[in-house]
């Protein structure tokens, strides 16, 4: 299967994001929408997203009591998301929620651990001894497949390992850099060619493309790549 790339839009605000999205044009057709650009603007982004045909990624992580969730869940629907994120850590209730309230069009993605934790950091923020990686991803892989969650969302470095545990689960791979590139606040990163290899169903591309100095034609070689992978 070949693996979406989807861009993320990390910008301030509506007419940075159309900026962006003008300049890639018919070379990206998924967008991924995070904190930064939904705080600012709102459901009018996924609105106009929509209507220029693309595909979007809300990727809000939410994490409340399961309440909660089953509503914002069924919020993202209504305004069309294809993908939305919530916390594993937020347990199985508050995930079962989310995905009920999703319903069969929007899919939920379950974050596992994010890309910019390694294992000691985790440790520190989790208040216990560093845990071991690759275990602490497949536990919350785990969660997600009992819920029926379209996939999960984890590095590069565990992707092989959830899709030979939970073959059903869709993993979304962040923390993508070109080799040899800059890994600013990410401490797990992987090339879209190795993700891709290791059964990524989603590459999101962010600075490695977006900050680049002619994004498109980063983002056209990196489909040649995983096109002839
Ligand atoms: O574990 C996670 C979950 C989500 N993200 C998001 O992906 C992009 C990555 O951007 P880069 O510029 O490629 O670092 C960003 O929008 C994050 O919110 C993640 O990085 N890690």
């Amino acid at each position: 299967m070949r693996s979406q790339p989807i861009i993320a839009l990390d910008v301030p605000m509506l007419a940075d994001a159309k900026a962006l999205v003008q300049r890639l044009g018919p070379d990206a057709d998924f967008y991924k929408v995070g904190l930064e650009l939904f705080t600012a603007e709102g459901p009018r982004v996924v609105e106009w997203l929509r209507g220029e045909g693309k595909r979007v990624f809300l990727d809000l992580k939410l994490y409340d009591i399961p309440n909660t969730v089953r509503g914002a869940a069924r919020s993202a629907a209504t305004m069309g998301a294809s993908l939305l994120t919530v916390h594993g850590y937020g347990g199985a209730a508050m995930v079962d929620a989310a995905v009920e309230g999703a319903g069969a069009e929007t899919g939920i993605l379950v974050v596992t651990v994010l890309t910019s934790f390694d294992a000691p950091s985790l440790g520190i923020a989790l208040g216990r001894e560093a845990p071991e990686m690759g275990g602490e991803v497949l536990r919350l892989a785990q969660l997600a497949d009992r819920a029926g969650a379209h996939g999960i969302v984890c590095s590069g470095h565990e992707v092989r390992a959830v899709r030979g545990s939970y073959p059903r689960l869709k993993p979304l791979v962040p923390g993508i850099r070109l080799s040899g590139g800059a890994t600013h606040d990410q401490a797990r990163v992987a090339t879209p060619e190795s993700a891709a290899a290791d059964g990524a169903a989603y590459l999101v591309l962010g600075r490695a493309v977006t900050a680049a100095p002619s994004p498109v034609d980063v983002l056209r070689e990196i489909r040649m790549t995983l096109a002839a992978g």
